[in-house]
């Protein structure tokens, strides 16, 4: 399976950057996951340092912000490899923005070889290209590593129909359909992504990092997330 765990959720209560305590707690959940036997490869948000499109990019040449964006997710992979380790797990990081000195360089098969050796894989810098999100990096390298599953660990515990965050009446779904989400315009993920796993028939399931044991329910198909897939 991939994940896609969200940067902004690593932040825990601070107001930037990360919570040492909160990525300890989500690399042990992830530990737990790999212990039950599913091969387990990661894409980080970065939303909790920059973001291309922010108010802190304002002025900035938009390919140069999101060059910062993808340098902020390389950021939280070494936090999370860092934090994976403590734990026992072997991790590699993976990145689509070449930087020798500091971790291997995206390469498919590699990854798919770590994987078959038991080692949590973990991809940083996005797609390595300016203008789309780590949604999108996820939903490609899912395809990429032919994935079962594209798991979003997001801050809600699921797909509304509208979000939760500014509207308490928003109802949440157990399923959906892609074409539905696409026809309802739910934004929980980028458009590009939906896309791509429609495409190529990807199922994604949408939980909250927040709620201790949500990723063992998932594997152990009692899932506490949103299903979508094609109808
Ligand atoms: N229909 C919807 N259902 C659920 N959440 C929605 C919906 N529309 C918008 N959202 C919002 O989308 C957010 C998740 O999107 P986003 O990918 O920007 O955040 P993230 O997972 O924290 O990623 P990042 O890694 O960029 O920090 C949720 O926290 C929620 O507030
Ligand atoms: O393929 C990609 C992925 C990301 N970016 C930039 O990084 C930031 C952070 O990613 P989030 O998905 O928002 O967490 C994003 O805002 C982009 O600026 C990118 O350019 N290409």
């Amino acid at each position: 399976m991939l994940i896609k765990l969200s940067g902004e959720a690593l932040m825990g209560d601070r107001g930037y950057g990360l919570d040492p305590d909160f990525v300890s707690e989500v690399a042990s959940e992830i530990r737990n996951a790999h212990q039950m036997g599913v091969q387990i490869a990661l894409v980080v948000g970065g939303g909790n340092i920059f973001r291309g499109v922010s108010s802190s990019a304002v002025g900035m040449q938009r390919s140069r912000a999101d060059q910062m964006g993808m340098l902020a997710t390389v950021i939280n992979g070494l936090a999370l490899q860092s934090a994976m380790e403590t734990l026992g797990v072997e991790t590699v990081v993976q990145t689509a923005l070449e930087m020798p000195k500091v971790t291997e360089a995206f390469q498919r098969d590699r990854a798919v070889a770590h994987l078959n050796e038991n080692r949590v894989v973990i991809f940083v810098a996005g797609t390595g290209n300016p203008f789309f999100t780590t949604d999108t990096a996820a939903a490609l390298r899912a395809c990429e590593i032919d994935a079962e599953i594209l798991l979003k660990a997001t801050k809600v515990d699921g797909v509304y129909s509208a979000d939760p965050v500014k509207d308490p009446a928003a109802q949440r779904y157990d399923r959906l359909t892609f074409t539905e989400v696409l026809a309802k315009d739910l934004k929980v993920m980028d458009l590009t992504a939906i896309t791509l796993c429609r495409e190529n028939a990807l199922p994604i399931g949408v939980f909250s990092i927040y709620e201790k044991g949500a990723l063992a329910a998932v594997l152990g198909g009692q899932p506490k997330a949103t299903i979508i897939e094609e109808g």
